[in-house]
């Protein structure tokens, strides 16, 4: 296999931006298939029958990488986990609303109130991390500092969704305060940061990308077997 291509941080914001407008994508649509390939991930890394809980926190910014995390969450529980929500900055717009009436209308709770690191560990077999993905910019904002320091302190295996959340996309975590998850969802392609990443278990997800906009960007990725929406990568830590 040729070596795997990873995004910059302007190639990820370019090839979604094609998505959208030459390829005529809607983000509900992208937003689904990678939210459904993030869970199909989960579902094979950590299957309901290997843990002590099937409870599953998934934690979600105000951006996209938020909204995958709520399609997540909706295909969890469709899976048989038990998704619980935590979503402190809600956005307003309906893409996000919605999604918000579609957990809650499969019956997924939303947490009001951040759980502690110890309750975590004590309640929930998986956390998902969708706090942030490829448009974040290091360094945290006050608001999410508290968030980050427990997402870090918990001992039950953390899913990052798309990009560790406190790293930056390119460089990984420089400021020394972002996320070790256990596990990786690399969306369309793996960015940058992605060779620094030293987890059991990196995916790639969202299986989306036309042909003709992978040749224009180089970007080289092992096939996804069959009807797949995740295929598991070699974690690359250490390699450049
Ligand atoms: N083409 C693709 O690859 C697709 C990407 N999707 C998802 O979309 C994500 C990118 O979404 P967005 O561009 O909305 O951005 P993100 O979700 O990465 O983050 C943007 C949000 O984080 C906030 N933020 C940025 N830096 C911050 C900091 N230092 N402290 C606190 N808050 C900060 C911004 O104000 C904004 O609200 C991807 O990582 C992926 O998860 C999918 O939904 C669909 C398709
Ligand atoms: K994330």
């Amino acid at each position: 296999m040729d070596s795997i291509k990873y995004l910059s941080q302007e190639e990820a914001i370019n090839v979604d931006k094609k998505l959208f407008s030459e390829y005529k994508f809607s983000v509900d649509q992208l937003m689904e298939l990678a939210g459904l390939s993030v869970a199909t991930a989960i579902a094979k890394a950590y299957p309901i029958a290997h843990l002590t809980s099937r409870d599953v926190l998934v934690v979600c910014g105000p951006g996209n990488n938020g909204g995958d995390g709520l399609v997540c969450a909706r295909h969890l529980a469709a899976f048989g986990y038990r998704p619980r929500v935590f979503y402190p900055r809600r956005t307003k717009r309906e893409l996000y609303t919605n999604l918000v009436a579609q957990c809650e209308a499969s019956g997924i709770p939303f947490a009001a109130e951040m759980p502690a690191a110890a309750d975590v560990d004590a309640a929930y077999g998986v956390v998902v991390d969708a706090l942030f993905g490829f448009s974040f910019a290091p360094p945290v904002r006050e608001e999410f500092v508290g968030i980050m320091e427990m997402l870090r302190s918990v001992e039950v295996p953390v899913c990052s969704v798309d990009v560790p959340s406190g790293w930056d996309v390119e460089r990984g975590d420089t400021a020394g305060d972002g996320l070790h998850p256990s596990m990786l969802v690399s969306l369309t392609a793996p960015k940058l940061c992605a060779r620094g990443f030293a987890g059991r278990h990196h995916y790639l997800g969202g299986r989306f990308l036309p042909r003709r906009l992978a040749a224009e960007y180089d970007i080289v990725l092992p096939p996804y077997p069959g009807t797949e929406q995740c295929v598991e990568l070699p974690v690359a830590a250490g390699k450049q």
